[in-house]
Order: C-alpha cells, then sequence, then structure tokens
C-alpha cells in the first residue's frame, strides 16, 4: 500500500542554516547590531522568516517600529532569494533514500514555513523538485504549521490519504503540526530546534535520513513501508 510521506524542509532536507545567517546578518548589520553565528541561528528557525528576523533582532535586545520591521523583511527576503544555494546542501543520504521511497511507489511531499516561492527554487537548485507530488510553504493555505490543515492539505495536494501518512521533520512545529494532525511524526535529531528533538515526544527519533524507511515502517499500516 503506497503511503504518504510528508517532509519539513530546513534542518531535515535542506541544512539551509549558512545562508539564513548570511540574510540574518545582513539584517543585523542595517541595525548596527553584532551578527548571530550559524549554531545560534540553528535555534532561531522553524517558524518562518519573520519569526527568526524577530529572534535575531530579540538575541540583541533590539525593538524596531512595525514600518521599520516590513522593511528589514523584504531585506532579508531578497537577499536570501539571491543566495538560497550558495552554502546550503542536501543532508546525507536525501537523495538516495527520496529516490528508494519513490521507487516503492510511495508519495513524496514537502510542507514547510518557507515561502512556497523560496522552497520551489532551493528544491529546484538542490535537484529534487521533481520528486514532489506537492511543495507547500507558509503561504500556500491561509494557515501554516502548526496548524494542522496545513499538513492535511498538503497530503491532500500530493494525492495522498492521511490515514496512511507520516511526517518527517525537526523542530516542535512539525512535532505539533503532526500531533494536530493525527498523524505519526518522525524527528531528525540533527536538524533545528530549540529544545533537543528527543525531548518533544515524537513517535520516532532518528540520528540519520537514512533511518527514515526503517523508522516509518514501524509507524505505519501494515506494509505502509
Ligand atoms: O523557515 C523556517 O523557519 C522553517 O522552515 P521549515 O518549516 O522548512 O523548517
Ligand atoms: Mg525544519
Amino acid at each position: 500500500m503506497p503511503a504518504t510521506f510528508v517532509f519539513d524542509l530546513d534542518g531535515t532536507l535542506v541544512d539551509t542554516a549558512p545562508d539564513l545567517v548570511g540574510a540574518l546578518n545582513l539584517v543585523l548589520s542595517l541595525e548596527e547590531l553584532k551578527p548571530v553565528t550559524t549554531d545560534e541561528l540553528r535555534h532561531m528557525v522553524g517558524h518562518g522568516a519573520r519569526a527568526l528576523i524577530q529572534k535575531g533582532l530579540a538575541s540583541r535586545g533590539r525593538a524596531v517600529s512595525d514600518a521599520r520591521f516590513e522593511d528589514l523583511v523584504r531585506a532579508f527576503l531578497a537577499h536570501y532569494e539571491l543566495h538560497i544555494a550558495d552554502e546550503s546542501g542536501l543532508y546525507p543520504d536525501v537523495e538516495a533514500v527520496l529516490d528508494m521511497l519513490a521507487d516503492a511507489g510511495h508519495v513524496l511531499a514537502v510542507c514547510t514555513n518557507k515561502p512556497e516561492k523560496l522552497s520551489l527554487l532551493l528544491l529546484e537548485k538542490m535537484g529534487l523538485l521533481p520528486r514532489f507530488a506537492a511543495v507547500c510553504g507558509a503561504d500556500t493555505f491561509p494557515v501554516r504549521k502548526p496548524d494542522p490543515a496545513h499538513l492535511t492539505g498538503t497530503i491532500a495536494l500530493a494525492g495522498g490519504d492521511v490515514r496512511n501518512a507520516v511526517m518527517i521533520g525537526d523542530s516542535r512545529t512539525d512535532r505539533e503540526t503532526a500531533k494536530n494532525a493525527g498523524i505519526p511524526c518522525i524527528l531528525l535529531e540533527y536538524g533545528y530546534s530549540d529544545v533537543p528533538a528527543r525531548e518533544l515526544g515524537a513517535e520516532a527519533l532518528i540520528a540519520r535520513f537514512a533511518d527514515v524507511p526503517k523508522a516509518a515502517a514501524g509507524l505505519l499500516p501494515a506494509s505502509g513501508s
């Protein structure tokens, strides 16, 4: 029975931190604030660009007006779009595992809090875009993760079935989204999270992307993977 595998993007499929840090540090420099390190940034990602900028400014004790904030969001997105794949790269085994799942007839999709346009651009640059039946970003639906409708809407667009689906992510946001949708969740320990992934109570916790098929087989209905 084919299952639907829904993947988070940042911190799950692609290590985007090296390019996100460039965009955030541009914003901080516009405010004459000290840059963040890539490690600091890894604890701030997961709720989209606006939340990342808010966290970056807050980490430096800076509050800005609403109008200035909108200017900074525009600067961040323009810079990030130009540099989206300068240093970002796939985590080990991502391509091979996606191929294996697709060859087995499973449906693959992406559910991310990155804007849809940037998600498509990044996946295209990583050579992964043709593998996904649906790529749904923060602005694809009126709601986004952790609202379960972002996940269930992604599965519907991909032509999958919520009763035979699994979410693979890296953060509290992914864990809560899956829980809210009644869908099992696998968390990767290497991703971006404000707390260690092992503390989030996911149905499965794995250290390597190569472990996705085995973990999913234990969570999907019989013969699901
Ligand atoms: O852009 C973000 O903050 C998070 O993106 P993700 O949902 O793919 O982890
Ligand atoms: Mg993520």
